[in-house]
């Protein structure tokens, strides 16, 4: 095999008229000598024409080593031979002698090439080289033709030569004159088409061709279809990927079924275009055709529908119309037939069992088949984790990492007699508070799980991070699971539920919990015991029911009421937890909690800070199409007439009549949990976060709001204190809206806005 160095020699080094004789004349068959007659004389035309000289050998060995192709011997002997020649002659003697070069003639030693360059390289091992073997060594560049080792077989060149002429013969009528140079280079180089030069290599190159070919633009054989109309409408990506919370809130029932379907539209949404949001959907002209004509009840109504859908001008975004419904009158008709609905946050260290104890309680109201966990339960065993299996549907934040979108709050939805429940599972881990203090500003109460054997691992680690945070943004109801006491020992252990209870509630009095908001109960969420149904009598459990309500019980207990009819009367607000295609019929949606007003659809929105307008085309609450909603609910809205730069997660969606303000300074009222000082903080509110400072350490107060001290230098952790924030940015914020503060990844103070301006 020969070997190729790349080192710079002068070609006449390297070659000689009697070293190019490597084409013996015996490799040539008669087909190969009628191609060199045919083709050379055309070669030459072309170098002549370029002022090129060559020898005939040097046209031959490259129209052997382009397998008669005219084309790549002409431009590889215009380009790469005799240019290079006269290049590198110039260069020769314009070259300044090096010092190395000077030194060497200082010396007076033997001519350059034949000592000098030989003294460099003594000793190197791979000079040793026979010299019968010296001739072999060449440069990478240009490759000598070499008869055989580049695939130029007889047989090959009688292929491609055969083809080419069948395909020349072919080409005949249509072929202009023969006389001119360029069209005869065409005709010449045409069969060698690529093709038949890798035909001896089998592998990957048909599909490659095949590919190709698809992006000709060749019409078709049979009746030419015009290829769909290319979206018009170029939407830049968003800012927040579609996360699992999004994804639930979306799907049209249950909890898991919906999130894969869901995930799957975004997979058929990505393969249409680059950008999840580019282009009008198709489905959007029929979904809102069977809208048009759902709510038209007269013909002429009916014809303007279908009007508005043949306008060719606006297809994917027909204008949607409010019904003009007085929301808060039907929802006070309707409230007495509602059920209460109530939002819950699942808080707790890690491993403690939240996902798990979720999961069965899923199972156990029937928002999650028997057969859904038989599923999960065959997928763990198989990678060893079977008392994951319960876990697993709550958990698809594994499903989401593989996709690469970046996990969120879940949300899963179940159903008792008496009350429609929410789950917002947060995520735990430290590095995601942010995302937990945006989960839990949702809730309306909070469920802590504690190991009952790791207590200490939860009071180190998040039991009482969470704890902290769950107060700071207000949250004043919550639920201590107290779980795995099937595994204590002994099982069931009365003295262990006990001492574990004692201390926690210990910690979230010293929070600020008050008792009657708090409730323990011991539970397993992997046997059930007590979560939703009452351990049996004769169980080692059975002492239990006859002083703990089920989980399900207590958090029925805590749901609170309906929203009041004032609150729905307010103004709109809504901040944004999530921005996210909804599918391939609303490639826009957003979700949140509405804090305060209603909303229906066909009603024009303004969205804070942009400013911008948007209008609602779709809302689903609880994965159910509604025509309106109002404070209190979680739901998805389907937003047209806006770009999606323009929605961001923390911004607030408002009533256009009166929007919230944007401001950048904000007086409030906080509980310092470290030190506080002029100092710059994340300043938290919901899922909005925004940099900032304290400009100002107004004052410190006692537990009734009295003054202790104004402008203190310091506020020290456990203090209350008045203190104003200007931040970086403007945002939307109102007076009474919690705030969290942080630094370094610490939360080191939560409270109240008082005051805000501009
Ligand atoms: N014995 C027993 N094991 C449980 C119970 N609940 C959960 N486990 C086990 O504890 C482990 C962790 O459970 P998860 O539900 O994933 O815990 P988690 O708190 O959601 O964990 P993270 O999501 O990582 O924070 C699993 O192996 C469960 O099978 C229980 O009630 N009893």
């Amino acid at each position: 095999m020969l070997r190729h160095k790349n080192i710079e020699y002068d070609e006449d080094e390297l070659y000689s008229d009697e070293g190019e004789d490597y084409a013996e004349e015996g490799g040539y068959t008669q087909e190969d000598k009628d191609n060199f007659a045919t083709l050379t004389p055309v070669v030459r035309a072309e170098l002549d024409e370029a002022g090129v000289p060559t020898t005939a050998k040097q046209i031959e060995d490259a129209l052997w080593h382009y397998y008669w192709d005219v084309g790549k011997s002409v431009a590889y002997l215009k380009n790469s031979r005799t240019p290079r020649e006269g290049k590198q002659e110039a260069k020769k003697e314009e070259k300044p002698k090096s010092k190395f070069e000077q030194a060497a003639e200082k010396a007076d030693e033997v001519p350059f090439m034949t000592s000098r360059t030989a003294e460099w390289f003594k000793g190197v091992p791979w000079t040793n080289v026979p010299c019968e073997m010296i001739g072999q060594i060449v440069p990478a560049e240009p490759e000598p033709p070499r008869i055989k080792l580049l695939g130029g077989s007889s047989k090959l060149a009688k292929l491609a030569e055969e083809r080419r002429k069948k395909a020349a013969a072919a080409a005949q009528p249509a072929q202009p004159s023969e006389t001119d140079s360029a069209s005869s280079l065409d005709r010449l180089t045409k069969p060698k088409d690529v093709k038949e030069n890798v035909a001896p290599v089998p592998k990957a190159e048909p599909k490659k061709y095949a590919i190709r070919r698809k992006r000709s633009p060749t019409p078709p054989p049979k009746a030419p279809t015009p290829p769909p109309e290319e979206p018009k409408e170029q939407l830049p990506s968003l800012r927040s990927s579609p996360s699992a919370f999004g994804r639930a809130l979306s799907s049209s029932s249950g909890q898991t079924n919906g999130t894969r379907q869901m995930a799957l539209q975004d997979l058929l949404g990505s393969s249409y275009s680059s950008s999840p949001f580019e282009g009008p959907s198709p489905d959007d002209a029929v979904i809102q055709k069977a809208k048009a004509q759902q709510a038209s009840n007269g013909l002429a109504k009916k014809t303007e529908a279908l009007k508005i859908e043949s306008t060719p001008a606006a297809p994917s975004q027909p204008k949607v119309r409010s019904k003009g419904l007085d929301v808060a009158s039907l929802w006070n008709e309707e409230k007495s037939k509602r059920k209460a609905s109530a939002a819950f946050v699942v808080i707790g260290h890690v491993d403690h069992g939240k996902s798990t104890l979720m999961g069965r309680l899923l199972l156990d109201t029937g928002a999650v088949s028997q057969r859904d966990i038989d599923k999960y339960k065959k997928q763990a065993t198989e990678l060893g984790k079977a008392s994951f299996a319960l876990a697993w549907v709550m958990d698809t934040g594994s499903e989401e990492r593989e996709r690469g979108v970046t996990v969120d709050i879940a949300q899963h939805y179940f159903s008792t007699d008496n009350v429609d429940f929410t789950i917002l599972d947060a995520p735990g881990h430290r590095d995601f508070v942010p995302n937990m203090i945006g989960g839990a500003s949702m809730a309306d109460l909070a469920v802590l799980v504690v190991d009952a054997n790791q207590l200490e691992s939860g009071m180190k680690g998040q039991t009482r991070e969470h704890i902290l945070l769950a107060h700071a943004v207000g949250l004043q109801k919550l639920v201590v699971a107290v779980n795995k006491l099937d595994s204590t020992t002994p099982a069931w252990d009365q003295e262990i539920f006990r001492s574990v209870s004692a201390e926690v509630l210990k910690l979230l009095k010293q929070t600020g919990f008050t008792e009657e908001n708090v409730a323990v109960i011991p539970c397993s969420g992997l046997s059930g015991e007590n979560v939703a149904k009452a351990p049996a009598a004769s169980s080692g459990a059975a002492w239990v029911s006859k002083e703990h309500p089920t989980l399900l019980q207590q958090l029925e207990k805590f749901a609170p009421h309906l929203t009041s009819i004032d609150t729905v009367k307010k103004p709109l607000r809504l901040q944004i937890a999530d921005v996210f295609r909804g599918g391939i019929t609303n490639p826009l949606s957003i979700a949140g909690r509405i804090k305060s007003g209603n909303v229906q659809v066909g009603d024009s929105v303004t969205i804070q800070p942009s400013g911008e307008t948007a209008t609602i085309k779709g809302i689903e609450v609880s994965g159910e199409g509604r025509d309106w909603t109002v404070s209190d609910d979680i739901p998805t809205l389907h937003l047209v007439d806006i770009e999606p730069q323009h929605l961001r997660s923390g911004d607030v969606v408002c009533s256009s009549q009166k929007p919230v303000k944007v401001v950048k300074n904000i007086t409030a009222k906080v509980q310092a949990l470290d030190s506080l000082l002029p100092q710059r903080v994340d300043i938290h509110v919901g899922r909005l976060h925004v940099p900032g400072g304290i400009s100002h350490l107004v004052a410190t107060e006692d537990a009734r709001g009295e003054t202790l001290k104004k402008k203190p230098r310091i506020v020290k952790a456990g203090q209350r204190a008045v203190i104003r924030l200007a931040l970086d940015d403007g945002v939307p914020l109102e007076d009474g809206d919690r705030i969290v503060l942080r630094t370094d990844g610490s939360t080191i103070a939560a409270g109240r806005i008082e005051a805000i301006s501009l």
